[in-house]
């Protein structure tokens, strides 16, 4: 790392550090630093570096596009078509299917990273980011694998750590009882483990719904708590992708009469989706996105499976107990296995210490799409839109030429 220049050994000679094998570093990097190696962080890395400015890119794992290569299951593919997820400079190629597969995404990201250069810097979570007001620094904390303490000073804080950041895992009562396993979808891979079983799956989101769909496909069987409401919609509408045609009609048409026409759309190629448990939210599925942040489901195949009994559909879970869950409609039923796809959070405020970007409450830009990348003292926020991949490459855009003028001053 010839751009990054140690210019301090500091603690040292701490007393509290006394029986640790840790050693803090300063390293001063006169470039902007960005925190964490996804989809997001490679996307402003790349813009910097088209404008030619270099960045310093910190990753917690050992693994660019973690969240993809670590913890998402085996048939996982985009929902999107390959246009809408593809990062500046540079388009999927050709051969790829409309919707990659995860392992074309991830071979994507691999020529990503290989074609603008770039260079994370692996196994460094980042505990805590101060601005400093003597020195008109960032400073930037990272623990290594051994525990080992670096800190970072920097004039700029690109902050690329996610939406999915960390699992949401609910306190269920009865939990600790239950005699099977449960986890998270992030720990997820195929339903092969399950074959034969009883699953619970928990969450109704488009985790929990495809999850239920490879359960299926492997002869297990798959039940979905759907506690409140949901918007699924067919992936493909008119012959065309239901994102695409929204976008498209969103040019023309208010929100309001866009989810008018995706419903009425959707409930002659799905039917009613509420005479199988899946009720439907009051907002329409593209206003209700844009104001909580809750994605439609984008059915691939689970709405067949459900309307054919494969499926079963249950209301919110009351407890669980040694091998079972009761619902809060009474019913009780037998588990084997319960899958939590009860989603992620942003990790943003348990280690940025400015409070003026960020909501301290859910960890993402206090201001909504499209005005959430820019805060104070240089520091910017990407990949917190509530709009995937899209919205990062948009936002990447933006903060590259913000950060390039200042660079030129
Ligand atoms: C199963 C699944 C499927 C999805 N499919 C799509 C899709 O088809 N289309 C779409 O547009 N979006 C999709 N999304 C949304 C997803 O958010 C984006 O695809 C994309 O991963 C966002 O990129 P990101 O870089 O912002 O966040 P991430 O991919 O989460 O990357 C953030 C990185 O920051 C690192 N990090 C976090 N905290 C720290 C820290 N403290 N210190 C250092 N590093 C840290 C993480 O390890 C991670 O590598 C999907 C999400 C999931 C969970
Ligand atoms: N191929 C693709 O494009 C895919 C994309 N994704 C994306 O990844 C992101 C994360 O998706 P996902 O993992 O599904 O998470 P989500 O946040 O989208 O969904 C979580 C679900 O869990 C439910 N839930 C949370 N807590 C409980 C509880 N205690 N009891 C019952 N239900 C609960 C929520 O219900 P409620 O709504 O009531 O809060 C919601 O239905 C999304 O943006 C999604 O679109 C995911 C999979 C595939
Ligand atoms: O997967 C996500 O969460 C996304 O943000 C991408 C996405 C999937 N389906 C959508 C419908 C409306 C807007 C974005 C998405």
């Amino acid at each position: 790392m010839d751009y990054c220049k140690e210019v301090e050994g500091k603690g040292v000679h701490d007393p509290f550090n006394k029986n640790m094998t840790t050693l803090s570093r300063c390293v001063w990097v006169p470039y902007p630093v960005i925190i964490g190696a996804g989809p997001s962080g490679l996307a402003t890395a790349a813009c910097l570096k088209q404008r030619g400015i270099s960045s310093l890119i910190l990753e917690r794992e050992n693994c660019i596009a973690s969240l993809w290569k670590l913890k998402t299951y085996d048939r996982l593919r985009l929902h999107l078509p390959k246009h809408f997820c593809q990062l500046p400079f540079m388009p999927f190629p050709e051969s790829f299917p409309t919707y990659p597969t995860k392992k074309q995404f991830l071979s994507y990201l691999e020529s990503y990273k290989n074609h603008f250069g770039l260079d994370p810097v692996f196994n460094k979570t980042v505990v805590s980011a101060e601005f400093d007001h003597r020195c008109g620094f960032w400073r930037i904390k990272t623990l290594g694998l051994k525990h080992e303490e670096t800190e970072y000073v920097s004039r700029w804080l690109i902050v690329a750590t996610g939406e999915n950041a960390e699992e949401v895992v609910p306190k269920i009562e009865g939990m600790d009882d239950f005699s099977g396993p449960i986890l998270h979808t992030s720990s997820y891979k195929s339903g092969r483990l399950f074959r034969g079983k009883d699953v619970l799956v928990v969450g109704c989101g488009n985790s929990g719904m495809e999850v239920c769909l490879d359960l299926c496909n492997c002869e297990a069987r798959p039940s979905l708590v759907v506690r409140a409401s949901v918007h699924v919609l067919p992936q493909e509408m008119l012959g065309r992708s239901t994102f695409g045609l929204s976008m498209w009609l969103l040019k023309w048409f208010p929100v309001r009469i866009v989810d008018r026409l995706l419903l009425l759309l959707s409930r002659f190629t799905i039917g009613d989706t509420g005479k199988f448990g899946l009720h439907r939210p009051q907002l329409g599925p593209l206003e209700l996105k844009s104001r909580s942040g809750k994605t439609p489901v984008l059915d691939v195949g689970t709405l067949d499976k459900i309307k054919s009994g494969n499926i079963k559909v249950y209301p919110g879970i009351k407890r669980i107990t040694y091998n079972a869950a009761e619902f809060v409609d009474g019913t009780k039923e037998n588990f084997d296995a319960v899958i939590l796809a009860t989603g992620y959070k942003s990790n943003v405020p348990q280690w940025l210490k400015d409070r003026d970007l960020f909501s301290e409450k859910d960890g993402l830009p206090r201001e909504t799409f499209p005005n959430g990348w820019k805060g104070e003292c240089g520091l910017y926020a990407v990949g917190f839109t509530k709009r995937g991949l899209l919205g990062s490459s948009l936002d990447a855009k933006r903060i590259a030429e913000d950060i390039a003028l200042q660079w030129k001053a």
